[in-house]
C-alpha cells in the first residue's frame, strides 16, 4: 500500500494567525490610541528582498500595523544606517525594527542588528533576545524558527523525546531553531555543510529541519521513513522548460512518499515567518 506525507500548510495557518492578530489590534488600539508600528530597513535592489519587504508591508496593512519602511541605495554607509536605527529606536510610533537580510558586503550586518533596541527587535536577532532564548526566558523569538515551532504545534507534533536534526547553523535559522527544539524537549543534533555523511545523520531524524539554501540537498535515501520534514530552504531555479520557480532544500517529489508530514515550498515556512514577524510586533506593542 502506498502512502504520502501530510502537507503542513503554513499558508493557511499564517492566514488564520493574521486574522487573529488583526482582531487583537482592533481592540488594543482603542486603548493605546495608535496602531502598532513596524519599520523595515531595506538596502539596495535585490529583487527577492524587495519582494519579501513588499510582502511584509502588505501583511502589516492587512493586520492594521503601520509601516515605517525605509529604502536605502546599495551605496548607503554604515553610519547612515546606524543613524536611521538610532532614530527609530527613539520613535514612539515604532514597536518593531528589522534590517532586511542579506545586506551588501560593505555593511556590517551584525553591528546593525546589535544596535536595535532589544524591546523593538522584531526579528529576534539581537544578542539580548538570542541570550533569552538560550536561557529559556521569555523574549522576542527569531521569526523563521518560531514559525516552524508554531506550525508543528498546530499539527500536534509532540517533540518530547524525539530525535530532531537541524541542517544549517545560521543565526537567522539553524542555531535558534536547535535551541527552540531543545526547549520543546527534543534531542537535537545540528549538522551543516561541513558535516561528513550528512545523509547518515539526517536519517536519524524523527523531525528533520533543513535550512541550507541548496536545492534538492535532501533526497529520499537521507530521510527516515515516517519522519516529519520541515523545509526552510527558498531557492529560485529555472526548470527544463526555462520557467523560474521556487524550490526548497528538500527534493519534495522523492521525499513526500516516505515522510509522515512535510512542508511545501512555497506555502510552508515562508508565510509563517511573516506571521511571526507580525506577532512579534504586536507583542512589543503590548509590552511597550
Ligand atoms: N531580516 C530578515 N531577513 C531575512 C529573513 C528574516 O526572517 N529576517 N528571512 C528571509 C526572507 N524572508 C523574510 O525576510 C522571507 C522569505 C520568504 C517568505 C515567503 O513567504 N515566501 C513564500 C513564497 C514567496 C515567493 O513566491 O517568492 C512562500 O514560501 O510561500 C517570507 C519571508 C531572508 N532574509
Amino acid at each position: 500500500m502506498s502512502s504520502t506525507a501530510q502537507l503542513l500548510d503554513g499558508k493557511a495557518l499564517a492566514n488564520g494567525l493574521q486574522t487573529e492578530l488583526m482582531q487583537q489590534v482592533q481592540v488594543l488600539q482603542v486603548h493605546m490610541g495608535r496602531p502598532p508600528g513596524l519599520a523595515v530597513l531595506m538596502v539596495g535592489d535585490n529583487p527577492a528582498s524587495a519582494a519579501y519587504v513588499r510582502n511584509k508591508e502588505r501583511a502589516c496593512a492587512n493586520v492594521g500595523i503601520a509601516s515605517f519602511g525605509q529604502h536605502f541605495p546599495a551605496t548607503a554607509t554604515q553610519a547612515e544606517l546606524e543613524q536611521a536605527i538610532a532614530t527609530l529606536n527613539r520613535d514612539d510610533r515604532v514597536d518593531g525594527i528589522l534590517v532586511q537580510l542579506p545586506l551588501p558586503d560593505h555593511l556590517d550586518a551584525v553591528a546593525l542588528l546589535n544596535q536595535i533596541e532589544p524591546s523593538k527587535d522584531a526579528d529576534g536577532l539581537h544578542p539580548v533576545n538570542l541570550g533569552r532564548l538560550v536561557r529559556g526566558e521569555p523574549g522576542l523569538r527569531s521569526c523563521t524558527p518560531a514559525g516552524v515551532m508554531r506550525l508543528l504545534e498546530a499539527y500536534k507534533v509532540n517533540l518530547k523525546g524525539q530525535q530532531a536534526v537541524v541542517i544549517g547553523r545560521s543565526i537567522l535559522v539553524g542555531k535558534p531553531q536547535a535551541l527552540m527544539l531543545l526547549e520543546a524537549d527534543a534531542t537535537v543534533t545540528i549538522a551543516h555543510s561541513r558535516t561528513p555523511d550528512l545523509g547518515a545523520i539526517a536519517r536519524t531524524a524523527d523531525v528533520l529541519v533543513v535550512a541550507v539554501g541548496r536545492p534538492a540537498l535532501i533526497t529520499a535515501e537521507m530521510v527516515k521513513p515516517g519522519a516529519i520534514v520541515v523545509d526552510v530552504g527558498m531557492n529560485r531555479v529555472t526548470d527544463a522548460t526555462g520557467k523560474a520557480r521556487l524550490v526548497g532544500d528538500v527534493d519534495f517529489a522523492s521525499v513526500q512518499p516516505i515522510a509522515k508530514m512535510i512542508t511545501p515550498v512555497p506555502g510552508g515556512i515562508g508565510p509563517m515567518t511573516v506571521a511571526m514577524l507580525l506577532q512579534n510586533t504586536v507583542l512589543s506593542y503590548r509590552e511597550r
